[in-house]
């Protein structure tokens, strides 16, 4: 790590931004234009005579167009969507994708495409995210990385590389070799996992945040982190929990990811960083596992339903917490990304789905597989994470700004749960 060299290069990319203006006036203050207005006191001249003023002038305006293109080229890169995409992305109002992510134009060669990378992408989330994106801008432009071995069909079905994002120099060259524009930072250590080691938590939620925004800012990347229902506490309105109000989280998860949103949103404001956020519910998912977190009990009652029918819960019955079905929670990710920087009146959205409590979701569960017994036994540290956490999420700015709309609701939820879970043990018994 280095971090003398990074606030240097970033105090750089400050300066010059602070400078470009006046580098822009000083070249019009010498411009013909305003030269031309004491020309006009001249006494008349003839063409012969203007050629050297005719050739200054053609000389400036074609210094004027390169700088124009280059920053035009700068532009394109931070935003990276070709003639198409940006027709499709900037009417996302009305547009949605599919969560197969198969709306892509087949116009577009893999160049146009945005070059994504994938932190931590070997979690609960990260596999899906990037089926998702390689589905929508091709196989090749989307990496997945982790500090983990992938499984052998992960290794198989597109590029995996490995990176750690407390290593800041080969973050950097991962970035620089592979051309990336587009930043995915799912690295974490999340609530309870946390809570049990506040020192990995602190350094892997921190200071590997403080790595990725730095090295987007400097490479004029496009930056998506995820932040949670864990963002608030005990203080903050709960049913539902507004985008703005007090965020006082007793975890040091909630308080890294507070730091996260905060920071993003600086240096979107001081640096002109393109930083996108929005605040995860808990997500459920049939084919990946969770990571250590307070809401891991809604995913493993499912395999327990269907393996065993019998599930020790650790949260009481009636802990009621914001969840979404991990589909959902992709489009949702693929859409911000995606949304013109226009339509972003903030830079960090709630997003909500439904919401339950052990209880609703085992009768509801019962409906399907009646015999399945749920006992419990609570664990304090989650059971007190839980009770600090929200609701719901009020997130009507989302729907308003970029059109986020959900599609699982509890029914749909269990449904798909048990279908995905059904057919995988089907596959894997036929081996
Ligand atoms: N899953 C949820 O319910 C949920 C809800 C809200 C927010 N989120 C956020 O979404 C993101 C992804 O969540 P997830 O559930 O996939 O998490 P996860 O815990 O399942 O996966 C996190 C991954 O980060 C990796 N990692 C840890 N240290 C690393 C390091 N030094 N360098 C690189 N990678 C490292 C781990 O190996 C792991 O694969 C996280 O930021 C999380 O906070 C998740
Ligand atoms: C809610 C979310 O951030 C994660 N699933 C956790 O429980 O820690």
């Amino acid at each position: 790590m280095d971090p003398q060299g990074k606030l240097v290069r970033i105090q750089k990319l400050g300066m010059l931004e602070a400078g470009s203006p006046s580098l822009s006036r000083a070249v019009l203050s010498q411009s013909p234009g305003r030269r031309a207005s004491s020309s006009t006191t001249r006494p008349n001249v003839d063409a012969s005579s203007q050629t050297p003023a005719a050739f200054r002038t053609l000389r400036w305006c074609m210094m004027l167009v390169m700088q124009l293109l280059k920053s035009a080229v700068r532009h394109a890169g931070s935003r990276p969507q070709c003639g198409v995409e940006r027709l499709i992305s900037s009417s996302s109002h009305h547009h949605r994708i599919s969560a197969s992510g198969r709306t892509h134009p087949s116009s577009c060669t893999d160049a146009d495409h945005p070059k994504v990378l994938i932190t931590g992408g070997l979690g609960q989330l990260g596999v899906g995210l990037a089926k998702l994106l390689r589905r929508r801008f091709g196989k090749n432009n989307v990496i997945l990385s982790d500090i983990k071995k992938p499984p052998t069909d992960v290794y198989l079905n597109g590029p995996f590389i490995f990176s750690d994002i407390l290593d800041y120099k080969n973050l950097r060259e991962i970035v620089v070799n592979n051309n990336i524009s587009w930043l995915v930072h799912y690295s974490a250590v999340l609530s309870a996992v946390g809570e049990s080691n506040v020192a990995l938590a602190k350094e892997v939620n921190i200071t590997g945040l403080h790595n990725i925004l730095d090295i987007a800012t400097e490479h004029g990347l496009r930056v998506f982190v995820p932040s949670t229902i864990g963002a608030f506490g005990p203080s903050s309105p709960k049913d539902p929990t507004p985008d703005l109000c007090v965020q006082r989280p007793r975890t040091i998860y909630g308080v890294s990811k507070v730091h996260a949103e905060l920071m993003g949103e600086y240096y979107h404001h001081r640096y002109g960083l393109d930083f996108r956020c929005l605040r995860y519910p808990g997500i459920i998912s049939a084919d990946s596992q969770p990571g250590g977190g307070t809401t891991d009990y809604a995913v493993q009652i499912f395999h327990a339903a269907v393996k065993t029918g019998c599930f020790e819960c650790n949260l009481r019955s009636d802990t009621r917490l914001p969840m979404m079905y991990i589909d959902d929670c992709l489009r949702a990710t693929l859409e911000i990304l995606e949304a013109p920087a226009d339509t972003l009146i903030s830079r960090t959205y709630n997003i909500n789905a439904m919401s339950f409590t052990p209880h609703s979701l085992t009768q509801e569960i019962q409906k399907v597989l009646p015999d399945l017994k749920v006992t419990y036994n609570v664990d304090p540290v989650r059971q007190a994470i839980a009770d600090g956490w929200p609701m719901a999420l009020e997130d009507s700015a989302a729907r308003r700004d970029w059109g986020w709309k959900h599609e699982y609701d509890l029914p749909e939820l269990v449904q798909t749960m048990l279908t995905h879970i059904n057919t995988g043990n089907q596959v894997a018994q036929a081996y």
